[in-house]
């Protein structure tokens, strides 16, 4: 069964946590639904984890669209948010509204995310109104990164964590339903966590948080071109992928792959009836 919007904001409620994982194709949503994970995030990491590009800032709509229909496809009954990418939102409501339905209408998506504090809070509002649940993001927000001196921990002095407060005041009554926060500090995250009634969910913002989110190609330990510090390897999958291409590559030179169990047979004698040969 998909959850609901009440359903996650419930959990916070409750005191229950709440799991969320990025996934950007079928194959990889189809294994994690029915883990128990609350939300998919078809995040715009997708950019550097999937497509090589160096940063998120050149993802697009259409293929932010494109793996969400990828990730419903696999998942079902799954609660997927999508991620509006850079550009989707910062040039006014009307093509917030117009980018943001269309992760509902297109790709089945439940949700959409964006970031920034009270410079889209007129967008998050203007999504609400038009019908789209809005996730916010503040923090560390990587489509301004380079605004932010890189991928930096903010809220570390008093200043910017009473700025950070008062963004995620400012989003929950802009109508979002609930906030990631990425890379704070975990004390700030808590008070965060205790001012708004909303959910907060932390990547690297430490344990207080209602929620936490991850990169599944992080967390699977297949994804080698960095490793933040709030990355947790469930999983050490890079060796194990580099050690099965080798061998396949050995057996498919040396004539050990495939054999007689990975091949197909019949009882016609195709030398005979087609070569004129025994
Ligand atoms: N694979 C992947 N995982 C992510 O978590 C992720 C992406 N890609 N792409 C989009 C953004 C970029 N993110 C990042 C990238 C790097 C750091 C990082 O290296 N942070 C430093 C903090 C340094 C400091 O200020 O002390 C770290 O050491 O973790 C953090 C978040 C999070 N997002
Ligand atoms: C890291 C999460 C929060 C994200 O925005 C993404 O995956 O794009
Ligand atoms: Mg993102």
């Amino acid at each position: 069964m998909r959850k609901t919007l009440a359903d996650i904001k419930r959990m916070k409620v409750e005191g229950r946590k709440i799991s969320m994982l990025t996934a950007y194709d079928a194959s990889m949503s189809r294994l994690m639904s029915g883990c128990g994970v609350d939300m998919l995030l078809v995040g715009d990491s997708l950019g550097m984890v999937m497509l090589g590009y160096e940063t998120t800032v050149p993802v697009s709509m259409d293929e932010m669209i494109h793996h969400s229909r990828a990730v419903r496809r696999g998942a079902p009954d799954s609660f997927v948010v999508g991620d509006m990418p850079f550009g989707s939102y910062q040039t006014g409501e009307r093509d917030a509204v117009i980018n943001g339905t269309r992760f509902l209408k297109e790709a089945d998506c439940d949700a959409v995310k964006l970031e920034g504090g009270h410079a889209v809070c007129p967008v998050v509002k203007a999504l609400v109104t038009a019908g789209v649940p809005v996730v916010a993001h503040i923090g560390l927000t990587p489509q301004t990164a380079s605004q932010l001196g890189g991928y930096k921990v903010q809220g570390k002095d008093i200043e910017d964590g009473a700025r950070l407060v008062e963004e995620a005041k400012a989003l929950e009554s802009a109508g979002a339903f609930a906030v990631i926060l990425e890379c704070i500090p975990d004390k700030l995250a808590e008070v965060i966590t205790e001012t708004i009634a909303i959910p907060t969910i932390g990547i690297g913002a430490g344990v207080y948080c209602d929620g936490q989110v991850l990169v599944i190609n992080d967390m699977l330990g297949m994804f080698d071109k960095f490793t933040p510090k709030f990355v947790k390897k469930y999983a050490n999958l890079a060796p194990l992928i580099k050690t099965a291409v080798t061998q396949y590559d050995l057996e498919v030179k040396n004539g050990s792959y495939p054999t007689a169990d990975h091949s197909f047979t019949s009882d016609v004698d195709y030398r005979a009836a087609l070569l004129n040969k025994k």
